[in-house]
């Protein structure tokens, strides 16, 4: 809703009231369409303000609204009659100014703006375009480039750039609403005219075409299948080319494509699964609401490698300090330096001071007895991060956390060989550590609530897209990632290239085929764990009995090109060839190829034809089935969480929602039909064999995914 008040006499104040963030819900917009009718028909209301309640103005259309039938007043015919008003009428913008909250400030004939707001035009990450007039009159405000920059990227600019691309009138430090008051009663009575943007012409641009041919170029590259910055840019193209009435129908008629398309529902059930991932529970009942986080001010990383240095930098990026352990003095004055060095690119990308002081570097783990939480990242060895755990235990104040960066390790064994279990949880980042926005904080079945809602509350600081995982091999993101990975190993088997399959990958979505996100990581990571699995066997069996290890279908392709010291980027050699040793540009390797014919020959393989449908169906839908086998298992809470997960640390495309989403977009009878006939044609391939989860779901109607946690609950239950 929205409320009315008569401030300073003669100014109509309208404050606009949906917690938490007054979004643009239907009773909102009949608020704004009475209030404004109100204040416009009052003779002592000389001009208007319009502000938010609690600090934020607007966070936008309402977007649960979006899957329903939308009822109420339309916002475009809202914000024109606030346009045409013929009192003045300020936003004052506190907090958030978003998408339709924004929209409405651009109606309005001045902003004014608190100096810490945030504005900004997101629908592009909700897979829309912005829709009541924004992609119209922002280009008539701040040009054409600048407004492209925004609507493409969504991104938020701070009130001081915002007055700097002349998008507000004023910024200040003190109470907005008084000073939008103020500023409202000194321009009452002067004319409107030159205040109505969608009256203005777009500013001239030289060269208009070479501009948007340009723009558009790039947007296409980064969007990867994105559909709605495309959207975007054609709609601001429509605004700097056509008189606004037109552009208006055109921006209308990119929306309704927009509008409609599952890339829109799969953005925007990504926002949602964002939110709703922090609303964690585990099985034991404990849950986000009910578990108080205990503060942590000062933590410690032991095991200053690849992970432990970007721990370090996340944690001091936060605002705590850290002490950092390394036992031997080499690496630690290594890691010393490029701590300082991550450090201080870091804040100069953000324009603050670099916070080197918060970090103490030391050879002796006692200098951690008085930290609140500790993050163990040294080498992955079960007897070494056990004896670092007893160590911690006896050196840390009682009360402690004790986490482990393990990404492979049993988390509970670790906990187990501790006094104190229940403070011992995972915290899985993903390198680089200071960069990837995930953490999978991994309970076990002694980890208290308080531990993993510590460990959730601080990953949240970090910025992280933090989500709490049940405790298996691999956790949920690279559990689901083997079967992937094992089924591009098979088509390779069967004819198909590194090149074809990644370029299937790739054009779904992904910002790297399989192979060449192998190649970048390393082939040796996943060799060492095979060999540590007994999966790795020496010499040149042939045959598809060679192929057969511990009962079911192996591929050795990666072993031998371990064996050849083709680790990949890092070698210059691997899936494809480098120009040199840590090159990054991957190129077609015709050693490779020869390498993949005598090795077919050898094992009586006959090469056939394979498309990309059957590469995205192969490796797709074994990750999803191991998905469905995890949801089963209770080791991911919910779709949303495993969903979140490959958006935030896998490259999975986000305009495609996640794989679980994904797959209920599909359908779920269609992804068990395609696993049930690949299964049948590779019986020796067990993670083909659909999810019993999958099939109890199909078999009960195929709820939506909203609905399969209740299903599941049911299920189980039945069970
Ligand atoms: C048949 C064809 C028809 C086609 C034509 C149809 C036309 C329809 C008319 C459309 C007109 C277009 C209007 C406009 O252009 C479109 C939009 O405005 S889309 C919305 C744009 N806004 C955003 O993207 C902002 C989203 N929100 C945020 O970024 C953040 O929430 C925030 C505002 C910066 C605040 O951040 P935080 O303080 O961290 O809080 P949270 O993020 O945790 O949010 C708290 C809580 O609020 C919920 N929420 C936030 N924003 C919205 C919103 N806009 N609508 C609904 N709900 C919102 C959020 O989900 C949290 O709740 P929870 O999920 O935890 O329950
Ligand atoms: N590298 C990755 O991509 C990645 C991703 C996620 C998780 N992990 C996990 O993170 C952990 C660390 O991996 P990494 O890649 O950073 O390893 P790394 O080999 O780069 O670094 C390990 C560091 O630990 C130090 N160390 C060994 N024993 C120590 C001790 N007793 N006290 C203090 N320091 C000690 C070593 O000197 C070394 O500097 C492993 O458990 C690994 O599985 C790695």
């Amino acid at each position: 809703m929205a409320e009315y008040n008569r401030v300073s006499e003669c100014v109509g104040l309208i404050t606009l009231r949906n917690p938490p963030v007054n979004a643009l819900s239907a009773a909102v917009r009949q608020g704004i369409v009475d209030t404004v009718q109100r204040a416009l028909s009052d003779p002592n209301v000389k001009s208007v303000v319009i502000c938010g309640q609690n600090g934020i103005f607007c966070g936008g259309a309402d977007i649960k609204e979006f899957r329903s039938n939308m009822t109420g007043p339309p916002l475009i015919p809202m914000i024109h009659a606030i346009e045409s008003a013929n009192k003045p009428v300020v936003a004052a913008i506190e907090g958030s100014a978003l998408g339709g909250g924004l929209e409405l400030a651009l109606g309005c004939h001045y902003r004014i703006a608190h100096s810490k707001a945030r504005l900004g035009l997101p629908e592009v990450s909700l897979g829309l375009l912005p829709a009541a007039g924004g992609s119209q009159r922002l280009p008539r405000l701040i040009g054409v480039p600048a407004a492209l920059n925004l609507i493409t990227t969504g991104r938020h600019v701070t009130a001081a750039e915002a007055l700097q691309l002349g998008i507000v009138d004023q910024v200040t430090d003190h109470n907005t609403v008084a000073a939008a008051v103020k500023f409202a009663l000194s321009v009452a009575g002067r004319s409107l005219d030159p205040r109505r943007i969608s009256t203005h012409p777009c500013p001239q641009q030289p060269d208009l075409d070479a501009l948007f041919e340009e723009v558009m170029q790039k947007v296409r590259q980064s969007a990867r299948g994105a559909i709605a910055p495309i959207a975007c840019v054609q709609a601001v193209r429509a605004a700097a080319t056509l008189p606004y009435a037109q552009g208006m129908e055109r921006e209308r008629e990119l929306m309704a494509t927009l509008f409609t398309s599952g890339q829109a529902r799969a953005l925007q059930y990504c926002f949602f699964a964002e939110r709703a991932v922090g609303r964690w529970r585990m099985p034991s009942g404990a849950r986000w609401d009910t578990s108080k986080p205990r503060p942590v001010h000062k933590a410690a990383v032991i095991g200053l490698g690849t992970m432990g240095r970007g721990i370090t930098v996340a944690l001091a990026q936060t605002g705590l300090s850290v002490i950092a352990v390394e036992t031997q003095e080499k690496q630690l004055m290594e890691a010393k330096q490029a701590i300082s060095g991550m450090l201080e690119r870091g804040a100069k990308g953000r324009g603050v001071a670099p916070a080197l002081d918060g970090v103490i570097y030391s050879q002796n783990i006692q200098a951690v007895a008085d930290v609140d939480l500790v993050i163990e990242a040294v080498f992955e060895d079960i007897a070494l991060k056990t004896k670092v755990f007893q160590q911690l235990s006896a050196v840390c104040k009682p009360g402690t956390l004790l986490c482990t960066n393990t990404s492979a390790l049993d988390v509970d064994q670790l906990a187990s060989e501790t006094p104190n279990p229940e403070l011992v949880v995972g915290m899985h980042f993903f390198a680089p550590a200071h960069v990837m926005k995930l953490l999978e904080v991994v309970y076990g079945p002694r980890s208290s609530p308080q531990a993993v809602a510590t460990a959730m509350q601080l990953g949240k600081k970090m910025g992280k897209a933090s989500v709490a995982v049940g405790n298996c091999r691999g956790f949920v993101g690279n559990r689901m990632l083997k079967p992937y990975i094992e089924e591009a190993f098979f088509l390779l088997e069967e004819g198909a290239t590194p090149e074809l399959v990644d370029q299937a990958l790739e054009e779904f979505g992904f910002p790297m085929g399989v192979f060449r996100m192998s190649d970048l990581s390393g082939l040796d990571v996943g060799w060492r764990v095979r060999k540590g699995d007994g999966l790795v066997e020496p010499g040149t069996a042939s045959g598809r009995s060679a192929r057969i290890r511990q009962g079911r279908r192996y591929s050795p392709l990666g072993d031998l090109l371990c064996e050849e010291g083709r680790f990949g980027q890092k070698t210059g050699r691997g899936w494809y060839q480098y120009d040199k040793p840590g090159s990054r540009v991957a190129r077609f390797d015709p050693w490779l190829h020869s390498f993949l014919g005598a090795y077919r020959a050898q094992h009586g393989l006959v090469a056939r034809r394979i498309d990309h449908q059957e590469v995205l169906e192969r490796c797709l839908y074994a990750l999803i089935n191991e998905g469905f086998h995890i949801l089963d298992d209770g080791i991911a809470a919910g779709p949303e969480d495993i969903d979140v997960i490959y958006v935030s640390g896998y490259g999975w495309p986000r305009h495609r929602g996640g794989p679980m989403f994904y797959a209920n977009m599909v359908g779920l009878a269609k992804v068990l039909e395609r696993l049930e006939h690949y299964q049948q044609l590779h019986p020796e391939v067990p993670h083909l064999q659909p999810s019993s989860l999958l099939r109890r779901l199909v078999a009960s109607g195929s709820p939506p995914i909203h609905k399969w946690g209740e299903a599941i609950k049911k299920l189980h239950s039945q069970l």
